[in-house]
């Protein structure tokens, strides 16, 4: 990792694997022009690294962000271990596994089954059950477990050129089409919650990091609120594109609760910026998991697709 920054002449620092206490190491590096913090993640298995400019942008971005998870913070009445398990002895590896003949066959070599990326609108139609705590089979070797396993690369934040603010790339090596890259985790919060911290947002002029997931189940609406603006993972920081290079798909794995999981929808470069549509792939006309409103002063849209709907997608009936 060194080697690969000198070589683009950047000054490197090694610094504490905490995130919390990267904070208060960063007086002692002001003069560098770009800095790294090593890894911000709270023990992912792939580090996550932050590469900087300034000191005050760090600083900026305690006074928000406060906490590292690695998975979504659950209301304390969210059931552990919903779902009835596999009783599998071969890892899940036969066609008869409870989970997967129940559910769907999801996953092949360690990543996402290419054909669910084909649809562009196919965030209320799947979910995603991967294998769960009440299964006979081993979690570090079933293949019908991927996302609660974490973040799947060394991933590193960036101040994105496009003037989005952070934004998140794989500056170590090459993403390929279907691979898990990570969840978007947050506080799981109800509606009047979010409604309540976006308006506040707005008052403060503050960005809006609450993703509002809404799943069509027969007449009903299953709504799911994200909020990683203070205790989040590394998904918080990935900007939003018109054409985007990742896919959201809902997961669960033991709560009725769904994650949001973000695979690669087609192989990414290194470096390129990670981005993910907002509205999930949905037209804005469409009763989608964010809406359009008109009463609503809209952000402008910076992702400069040239597919771009110009402004960014927005829920409202926040
Ligand atoms: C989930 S956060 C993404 C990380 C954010 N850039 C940051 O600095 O922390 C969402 C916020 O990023 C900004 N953003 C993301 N995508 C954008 C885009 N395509 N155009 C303009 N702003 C964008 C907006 O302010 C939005 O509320």
């Amino acid at each position: 990792m060194c080697k690969f920054f000198i070589g683009f002449s950047y000054f490197i620092y090694h610094v504490s694997r905490f995130f919390l206490h990267f904070f208060s190491m960063t007086e002692s590096i002001k003069e560098s022009r770009k800095s790294v913090i090593e890894d911000i993640s709270d023990g992912e298995r792939f580090s996550i690294s932050l590469i900087y400019d300034e000191v005050k942008e760090l600083e900026e971005l305690r006074n928000i962000f406060y906490k590292y998870v690695k998975n979504c913070v659950l209301p304390s009445t969210a059931s552990s271990s919903y779902y009835d398990g596999c009783d599998c002895e071969d890892d899940c590896g036969s066609e008869d596994c409870g989970c997967k003949s129940t559910h769907g066959f999801f996953y092949v070599s360690r990543g996402l089954n290419t054909i669910f990326l084909q649809s562009t609108s196919i965030l209320p139609n799947i979910s995603i059950y991967e294998c769960n705590s009440n299964c006979s089979c081993s979690p570090s070797i079933c293949p019908n477990r991927l996302t609660q396993h974490g973040v799947s690369l060394p991933l590193q934040v960036f101040k994105s050129d496009s003037g989005c603010g952070w934004g998140v790339r794989s500056h170590m090596r090459k993403i390929r089409k279907g691979e898990f890259v990570c969840e978007y985790a947050g506080e799981i919060i109800k509606t009047d919650e979010a409604r309540r911290r976006w308006i506040t947002a707005k008052e403060k002029n503050e960005d809006n990091y609450i993703l509002c997931l809404k799943e069509h189940v027969q007449d009903r609406v299953l709504r799911t609120n994200i909020d990683p603006t203070h205790i989040g993972n590394v998904g918080r920081f990935i900007n939003h594109s018109c054409d985007p290079n990742l896919q959201i798909f809902l997961t669960r794995i033991n709560s009725l609760i769904p994650t949001a999981a973000l695979f690669a929808k087609r192989d990414i470069e290194i470096n390129e910026e990670l981005s993910f549509d907002y509205a999930g792939g949905m037209n804005d006309n469409n009763d989608n998991m964010q809406e359009i409103n008109t009463n609503v002063e809209r952000k402008k849209c910076l992702c400069g697709s040239q597919y771009c709907k110009k402004y960014l997608p927005f829920d409202q009936s926040l």
